[in-house]
């Protein structure tokens, strides 16, 4: 086969991984993590929240990797005030590359869902010693598929660019992810919408970005001349530009746990009420009386979360939540939070208001009808419970069977007669 020049290009290739928020580029970085590519690959994370969230979702897939991956986080929009740490980022690669320390097949940056593309890829045109060292493979955009209308639509303040506009007009490739959420006459409107702003890049559709690591790495899709006709002044690194100020992010980091009824109703009002204008929710929970971690993530009303894995022995109790949105009430938002936490306090309290002390004799309504038992524990909790549940009562009865009341009222459970 003929080689072309650049199929000897040795510089390592660079994906951008772009996408409004919530559009799915965590999961196809994990995708790509946990699927056998033989590759050895650099990630580049990129949070626009002050707390990082996603290292702790890309950490658990990244210990499925045999080979050592090497994972970077930056704080900040990296369009912005980070662009210079991406530098930093790159040689501090570059430098182990040279020592014969690393060898590297690729280098992955995922950016915030509210960065804009060019800045992130100009670093690669105007910075001689990144230039040397690597060389941008392609722009791969995440398109969701539920939200990405409302954001193309969105009025941006007067001078404010629309981040989503320039993700799908910078793309090498559009991967059309969450076609599960809509109709297929929907798909269609949205990717002739796509082509209308970006007539070159391929549309791929998916689900849960699952599409080959071949399709989005190594595509050799960038091409600077075709850029450079879309936009004049992309290697014109004095232009900067202006992101729209209602857009913010507000992060809580609170130590404790919450109170997992009560954080529930926190969230789900918030989803409820604000779910136009927060565009992105994302936490690791601490929940009162569950060893294990949740971890949520919500896209506008649309909210996914789960039990993940256990706290460690020594590890502090703490949660961490990011919310970003438009005209966030950060006060309101984190004094709401507070008002989640689980009190202990209040849970001794409880305790001491149960109507029946350990010893006490009672009947209970069980599976068979009324039981005589006796009390062996109060507030019990076992791992068989729903999540953060905590029993008023477990009882012992007199055939030797161990239950527990759910709650302390007449109808399950009353002193003996
Ligand atoms: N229904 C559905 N949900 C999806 C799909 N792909 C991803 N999600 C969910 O959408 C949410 C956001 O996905 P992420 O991969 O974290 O999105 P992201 O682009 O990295 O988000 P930011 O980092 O906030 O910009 C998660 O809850 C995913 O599980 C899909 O195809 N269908």
């Amino acid at each position: 086969m003929v080689k072309t020049e650049q199929d000897s290009d040795p510089r390592v290739p660079v994906t951008i991984l772009t996408g409004f928020l919530g559009s799915g580029k965590t999961t196809l970085l994990n995708h790509i993590l946990t699927e056998q590519h033989g590759k050895k690959l650099a990630i580049i994370e990129n949070e626009f929240g002050e707390v990082g969230i996603d290292d702790a979702l890309l950490k658990k897939n990244t210990k499925l990797q045999s080979e050592e991956e090497i994972i970077e986080m930056m704080n900040g929009c990296i369009c912005c005030t980070v662009r210079q740490d991406l530098v930093v980022v790159l040689k501090r690669l570059k430098e182990r590359v040279d020592r014969g320390d690393l060898k590297l097949d690729g280098i992955v940056i995922e950016t915030t869902g509210l960065a804009d593309p060019a800045p992130v890829a100009q670093t690669f045109f105007v910075e001689e010693e990144v230039q040397q060292f690597s060389r941008l493979d392609g722009i791969v955009t995440l398109v969701d598929a539920k939200h990405i209308e409302q954001h193309l639509d969105a009025e941006k303040p007067e001078g404010a660019e629309n981040e989503a506009v320039e993700q799908v007009a910078f793309a090498d490739r559009m991967l059309l992810n969450k076609t599960d959420l809509v109709e297929e006459a929907d798909l269609v409107r949205i990717e002739k919408r796509l082509k209308s702003i970006n007539t070159n890049a391929p549309i791929v559709r998916c689900t849960q970005s699952q599409v080959s690591p071949d399709s989005v790495l190594n595509i050799r899709g960038f091409d600077l001349d075709k850029t450079l006709e879309m936009d004049p002044e992309f290697l014109n690194t004095e232009g900067e530009h202006e992101h729209d100020d209602t857009v913010t992010s507000c992060s809580i980091v609170e130590k404790g746990s919450v109170d997992f009824e009560k954080i529930q109703s926190y969230i789900m009002r918030l989803l409820r009420e604000k779910g136009t204008d927060i565009y992105r929710m994302k936490g690791v929970l601490s929940v009162a009386h569950c060893q294990k971690k949740f971890v949520y993530h919500a896209v506008h009303m649309i909210f996914g979360g789960d039990f993940a894995e256990e706290w460690e022995e020594d590890e502090e109790r703490v949660s961490k939540l990011v919310f970003i949105g438009k005209n966030l009430d950060h006060e309101e938002l984190k004094r709401e939070f507070v008002d989640a936490r689980f009190d202990q306090d209040a849970f001794e309290e409880q305790k001491r208001n149960l109507r029946f002390k350990v010893g006490d004799e009672v009947s209970c309504n069980a599976t068979d009808g009324w039981a005589d038992g006796v009390v062996v524990k109060q507030m019990y909790r076992s791992e068989f419970m729903p999540p953060g549940f905590v029993a008023p009562y477990q009882i012992k009865l007199t055939n030797g069977t161990l239950i527990y009341a759910p709650m302390d009222n007449d109808d399950l459970i009353k002193k003996r007669a």
